[in-house]
């Protein structure tokens, strides 16, 4: 596995090695041991799978309040997407910025998402299966959001979204200028 630091401090690609043969390939996609030297020392308690039927559909920008604050090892099992992070850390020289990287079944690449970010992604292709290890309970009482097109953040989808396909809560999710105080930067 490699690793490859972002701008946004925190945030890290991982890219697995595929070990090829005729019969196709093998590759370790999480060390423990591994994450904690090289990435960050967390314990993952809980794994996520979503599966999203059609292009164009946006999950997002979701975060948990502290305690229950998460760091997310995402990767995308099937198809494509636009996997998004938004930096929400006060005091951060990053604040409010975002960064987004293509993970796909096919690139096998992986973002870590530290707790102190809002994560989101786009589908670009259909039936696109993302899979991510949390390192925190799901709180539904903590669950909270950032508006996936807010203009203030500015995410260069990498497709049209006029149409995009979203849950009820993602349609009226507030905006940052109106996001309380949720995590100090550290
Ligand atoms: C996140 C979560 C949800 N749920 C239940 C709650 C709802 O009944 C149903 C769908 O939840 P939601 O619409 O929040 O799912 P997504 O829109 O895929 O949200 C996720 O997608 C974005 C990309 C994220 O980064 C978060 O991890 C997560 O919020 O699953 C659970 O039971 N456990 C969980 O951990």
């Amino acid at each position: 596995m490699k690793i490859e630091r972002l701008p946004l401090a925190g945030l890290a690609k991982i890219i697995p090695t595929r070990l090829g043969d005729h019969r196709g390939y093998f590759a370790e996609v999480f060390k423990d041991g591994w994450f904690r030297e090289n990435v960050a020392d967390v314990d993952f308690v809980q794994e996520n799978e979503s599966l999203s039927a059609a292009v164009g559909t946006v999950r997002g920008l979701h975060f948990q309040l502290e305690p229950f604050a998460q760091g997310k090892l995402v990767r995308c099992l099937a198809g494509r997407i636009f996997d998004v992070a938004v930096d929400i850390r006060v005091g951060s020289p990053t604040y409010g910025q975002w960064y987004g990287a293509e993970l796909s079944k096919e690139n096998g690449e992986q973002l870590w998402v530290p707790a102190g970010f809002a994560h989101g992604f786009a589908t670009l292709e259909p039936d696109s299966v993302i899979f991510y290890k949390v390192t925190a309970p799901y709180s539904a009482e903590n669950d909270r959001g950032l508006l996936w097109n807010d203009p203030e953040i500015g995410i260069e989808w990498p497709l049209p979204l006029d149409n995009a396909i979203l849950s009820d809560k993602d349609t009226k999710q507030p905006k940052l200028a109106d996001l309380p105080p949720s995590f100090q930067y550290r």
